[in-house]
């Protein structure tokens, strides 16, 4: 089984260190990990780091990966392109990278299976630049998907997609992750999705790992007031799932002037 493990990673831009320190506890295939923290905090560079897109000090140690394909695919956050392809040939193009160049019926029928899955066959022949916000997004998770990594990076992938798509894609994830034992970790700002669907959080504040282990016994109002700078509740909804709250931005958090009262309508002052 697939076990990834970071141990004093840290990452530069030029001279910057922007991450640094950064040691976990391995995760191991089938678990869903969430990276959340505040904008600028750090979380798309980790992710870029751990693919070896940057440079920087310590070690991600993966082990346990199948061979003959990468074991690290990452899917960024950016996800605008002005390509000439079609959303076919660009998932084609990632399920061959790296490859041999011979396609054959397993690449077309996983191809294939990935975008039924996804609700994205009919748009198979768009070209990618035609696309929407939430259909670029998913045809770029489906070729991350297709590559069958054993550990996959999503920074932000369900930021465009609608509510029913956001479900759908992150309870789909996970079962992959279980299913195929692959190590997913996802960049988060909605933090209820992290309770729901990640086993475990870690948490990234000014490029350093904050807080690591269960999502239960990570997200709490303790955290949300030291992070998000927000007096929060975390309240079972009748499933029994922990649902975050916020009840105010306590004022290290306003960074407009706001009355409290715009900022939170549903407590009077
Ligand atoms: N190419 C770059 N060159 C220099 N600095 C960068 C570059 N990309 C990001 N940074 C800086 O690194 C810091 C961390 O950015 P990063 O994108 O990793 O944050 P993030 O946690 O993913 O934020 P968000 O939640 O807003 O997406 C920020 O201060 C940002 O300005």
């Amino acid at each position: 089984m697939v076990t990834i493990r970071l141990d004093g990673l840290g990452a530069r831009y030029g001279r910057t260190l922007q991450i640094q320190g950064v040691t976990t506890p391995a995760f191991a295939g089938g678990e869903v990990v969430a990276v959340i923290g505040p904008n600028a905090a750090g979380k798309s560079t980790l992710f870029k780091r751990i693919a070896g897109l940057l440079r920087g000090p310590g070690h991600v140690r993966v082990e346990g990966a199948k061979p003959g394909r990468d074991a690290v695919c990452y899917m960024p956050q950016d996800t605008s392109a002005n390509s000439v392809l079609t959303v076919y040939e660009s998932i084609l193009l990632a399920r061959k990278q790296g490859t041999s160049w011979a396609v054959g019926d397993d690449d077309l029928g996983h191809i294939d299976e990935t975008m039924g899955v996804l609700g994205i066959s009919d748009i198979a022949f768009k070209n990618i630049g035609e696309l929407s916000g939430g259909q670029r997004q998913l045809a770029s998770l489906a070729q991350a998907l297709v590559r069958e990594p054993d550990v996959l990076l999503m920074d932000e992938p369900t930021s465009a997609l609608d509510l029913s798509r956001q479900m759908e894609v992150l309870t789909h994830m996970r079962s992959l992750a279980r299913a195929r034992g692959m190590v997913v970790l996802i960049a988060l700002h909605d933090l209820n999705h992290a309770l729901r669907f990640a086993d475990q959080t870690m948490v990234v504040a000014d490029g350093r790992l904050i807080a690591c282990g269960r999502s239960s016994d990570i997200v709490t109002p303790a955290l949300l007031r030291e992070v998000y700078h927000v007096e929060a509740r975390i309240e079972p909804c009748s499933r029994g799932l922990g649902q975050v709250i916020v009840d105010s931005v306590t004022a290290k958090g306003e960074r407009f002037a706001r009355s409290s009262a715009e900022l939170n309508p549903c407590v009077a002052e």
